[in-house]
Order: C-alpha cells, then structure tokens, then sequence
C-alpha cells in the first residue's frame, strides 16, 4: 500500500495545487478539491480522474470532498473602435471556446446600439427570470450562461441613453446571480464614447481584447481603442484581426479585400499582444445567424477561436488579473 507521499504525488499530477487535506487510514483514502474555475464537466473529470488515480494506486476507498471558493466573476471587456469589425461575433465565440476548454465563462452583451448575442447564442426571445431583484442568467449555445441588453429594453430603446443609465443597465447584467461563473466575456458597444467610460468606471474590467479588421482606417480606430483602455487604466490583453483573408468557396484561392497582417503589424508597434486571425468566411456570418456559434464546430474556424482562447485564458491565469 503506497503512503501518504506516494499519494500525495499521484493526486498532484492530476490535480496540481487543487488537492488538499489528504488523510489516509486503513488504506481509505479522503481529500478535498478545489474546483473554483472549472465548470460541471470540468468538475466532474476532475474529480473521476483523482478518484480512478487513488483506487488504482490501491485505496479500499476513496472520499473526494470538492469545495470552490465564493468568487465575484472578473470581466473581461471586447470591444472595438468602430462598429461592424465582429466584436459581437467574436465575443460570442471566445466566451464559447473558453467554456469547450473547461473554463466557468458567462457572456454579457452590453452593446446598446445594436444587442444582437441573443441571436447569436440561439435565444432569440428567450426572457431571463429573476430571483428577488436579481437576474437569472438564460442557458445560451454551448451550456455558456448569458445576458443582453437586448432582454432589458426594445430593440433600438436604449440608443438614446445616456452614460450613467447605461453603466446602471449594466451593473443589473453583471450583478445577476452568475453562480460559479468566473469571467465574464462582456461586448462592449463600439467606440470610445461618455457610454463606454461610464460602463467601465462602474465595473472595471480586469483586461480588454480589441478587435479590428485589417484595413488603416480601422486599426485607427483600434488605436483609439487601445488608448481609451491604457487612459482608464484597464490593461490590454491583445489584439485580434477580424476578416483576415478571404478564401474563395468556388476557386479556392485566397485574396485579402481588407489587406492582412495590418493588426499584427499595428500591434507590435503599439508593444500589445497579437491574439491571432479569423479570417473572411460566409460560413461564420451564416453559422452565426442562425445560432450556432462556429466556435461549437470542429475546423479551422473553430480552432482560430480556440487558439485566441487559450492566450486569453493564459492571461487570465497569470498575476495580473488576480483581484487586488
Ligand atoms: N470573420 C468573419 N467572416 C465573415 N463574416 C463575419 C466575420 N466576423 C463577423 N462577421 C459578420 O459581420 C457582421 C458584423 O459582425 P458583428 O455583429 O460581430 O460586428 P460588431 O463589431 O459587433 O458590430 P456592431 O458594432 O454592429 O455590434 C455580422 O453579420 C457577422 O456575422
């Protein structure tokens, strides 16, 4: 029968730092688990994993006790200089990716002008319920829990808002009962206006993805972004090309209606992270309309947005987004 040690390091490779309060007595082996982070399914393998390495090793019996912090979920803000680059497309898809990787992720569609996840995430009409003064997020595609602007007010309502009842629309979207959900993907209404301020002055998020198609005039724009962020003291986490190249579905050759390149370029100039590209595909905007973020399929779509998933989450994991 392997000791304490030996099972302390069995545990460790499978769970790292999460295993703690290991006890062993007469070959019955217990422990608590931290699973702050993981959702249900990243829970569950978890906690199987732990339990088939210990009865393997040989415990008559294994108690597995999984516990997970009380957390406040950190925002991370999408957003854009411009209107009409795939901030929403985007933000749909790296909430979904994030989410297929493990990660308890929640989305919140805070783009007044134009609130259009609920599509998006194939809710369309779908009315969240509340719990006392607060919301009950709507179950959207791939299990990730959601909310819009779009559910508060009629389409087109909340143009004519001002900064601060925007920041109070959206303080009830991020104060909704989100229950284990860690981060929040938030798609922020484009542009670097009173509205946008105001939003992130009342919930500051702990990093912001830019996004821009890779024409000049755009990238200006996403400039303009950058440096509404770095004046708001809210740190970048990257940059991410929209509609990068276009591959033609008839001739299969590639041509780039917007250039390429030019975000990656504009970035290391402005010494941010490049997060990646997505290309130019009827596919995603016709996938997207009808409700099934591409992000959900397998291919290269899908793996485009995977890719900028896993450096958000690296991101998020390292010190900097820690709460102060
Ligand atoms: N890589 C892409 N390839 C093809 N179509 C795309 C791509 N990204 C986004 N689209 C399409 O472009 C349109 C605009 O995208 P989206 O709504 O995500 O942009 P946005 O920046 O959020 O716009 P808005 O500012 O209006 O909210 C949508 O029809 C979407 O399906």
């Amino acid at each position: 029968m392997p000791n304490i040690e030996d099972f302390s390091h069995i545990i460790s490779a499978v769970a790292g730092a999460r295993a703690s309060g290991l006890k062993i007595a007469d070959g019955a082996v217990s422990l608590m688990l931290d699973v702050s982070g993981l959702n249900a399914d990243a829970r569950t393998q978890m906690e199987a994993d732990v339990r088939s390495a210990v009865e393997r090793a040989g415990a008559t019996s294994v108690r597995i006790m999984l516990t997970a912090e009380r957390i406040t979920p950190r925002l991370i803000a999408v957003a854009s200089g411009k209107g009409g680059v795939g901030k929403s497309t985007l933000s749909t898809n790296l909430a979904i990716a994030m989410a297929r990787a493990g990660r308890s992720v929640g989305l919140v569609d805070a783009d007044i002008y134009g609130p259009s996840q609920p599509r998006l995430m194939g809710v369309e009409g779908v009315k969240p319920e509340a719990e006392g003064k607060n919301m009950i997020p709507v179950m959207g595609a791939g299990g990730v829990p959601f909310l819009s602007m779009g559910q508060l007010v009629n389409p087109g309502q909340a143009i004519a808002w001002r900064g601060p009842m925007a920041g109070n629309a959206l303080s009830q979207l991020v104060d909704a009962k989100w229950g284990d959900v860690r981060d929040i993907v938030v798609d922020m209404p484009p542009g670097t206006g009173d509205i946008q301020l105001s939003m992130i002055q009342k919930h500051k998020p702990v990093g912001a993805v830019i996004i821009s198609t890779p024409q000049d005039l755009a990238l200006i724009d996403a400039t303009r972004a950058i440096s509404f962020f770095d004046t708001a003291k809210v740190p970048i986490i990257g940059l991410v090309e929209n509609m990068a190249g276009y591959l033609c579905p008839h001739c299969g050759e590639m041509s780039d209606p917007f250039g390429s390149g030019g975000a990656e370029a504009a970035a290391k100039e402005l010494g941010i992270p490049f997060l990646g590209r997505i290309p130019l595909d009827i596919k995603i905007r016709m996938a997207s309309d009808a409700g099934n973020p591409p992000a959900l399929d397998e291919g290269p779509i899908s793996d485009a947005y995977a890719a900028i998933a896993r450096q958000v989450s690296a991101w998020m994991d390292a010190p900097q987004a820690a709460p102060a």
